[in-house]
């Protein structure tokens, strides 16, 4: 009988947030009556579908051991790296020596709380019999420019196929991992794991989602994330 696969969450929450200029890290901000990453974790802790979490956070933290964190399923917490692309590697290799390497793995910023279950679940079914797998994205909608060394226009950059990546970036656990691993021994510091599948011959496929998936990133982003979240 074929086993059934298991969708496993890596939450790359590592980060120090610098381009948010706050007190903490953003992930710790507050958001909604809780904080970012409470937000984020409990998309996955509620979803049905999903089979446990792996959350990667700073090795010298010093806010996680605050938050009121409450799920019956598997929560494994490891440390992250220098950048986002090692933090998520540690996270990949902490699940597979849990999870079956066929299983799938979803990588998703801890800075994206605004993640809706309809999204969730048009990814986990659109990807789930797909040879590669694929990310959460939306079709760029504002005219691209190129700029100058002098800060002009120094082109207009077509934007028929451009789309933004977003998170979840879902794959297969042993593939992702080996994909990574071989981006960053080739020095290769992708910004997301699509871009390590790229970079190993794979086409991952473009799962259209909401542009409310917003990563919080600039002081502004909390605003709207409040927003989103009070709508949902
Ligand atoms: N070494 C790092 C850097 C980032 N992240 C995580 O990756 C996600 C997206 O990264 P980004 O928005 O760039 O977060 P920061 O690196 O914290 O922000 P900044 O670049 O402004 O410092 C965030 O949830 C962040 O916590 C991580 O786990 N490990
Ligand atoms: C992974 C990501 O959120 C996809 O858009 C983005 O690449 C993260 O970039 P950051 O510079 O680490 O925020």
């Amino acid at each position: 009988m074929t086993k059934t696969p298991g969708f496993w969450a890596v939450i790359p929450a590592a980060g120090v947030g610098s381009r948010m200029r706050a007190d903490r890290p953003k992930q710790y901000l507050p958001l909604a009556g809780r904080t970012v990453l409470e937000h984020t974790l409990d998309i996955f802790f509620r979803h049905p579908r999903i089979s446990g979490v792996v959350l990667v956070i700073s090795a010298d933290d010093g806010w996680f051991g605050d938050l009121d964190i409450r799920t019956d399923k598997p929560l494994w917490v490891v440390d992250g790296g220098a950048e986002r692309c090692h933090s998520v590697l540690n996270g990949l290799k902490a699940l597979m020596t849990h999870a079956d390497p066929r299983d799938w793995v979803l990588v998703h910023d801890a800075a994206r709380p605004c993640l809706s279950d309809g999204d969730l679940d048009q990814l986990l079914d659109t990807l789930r019999d797909d040879p590669v797998g694929g990310i959460l994205a939306t079709p760029v909608r504002d005219t691209k420019k190129r700029a100058g060394p002098d800060g002009r226009i120094s082109a207009t950059v077509d934007r028929g196929a451009m789309w933004r990546a977003f998170t979840p970036q879902m794959f297969r656990l042993a593939a992702l991992e080996a994909a990574l691993e071989r981006a960053l021994a080739e020095g290769f510091l992708v910004t997301d794991e699509a871009s390590a599948m790229e970079h190993a011959g794979q086409a991952p496929l473009l799962v259209e989602g909401s542009a409310r998936n917003i990563k919080i990133t600039q002081p502004e982003d909390l605003s709207l994330a409040e927003f989103y979240l009070s709508r949902r």
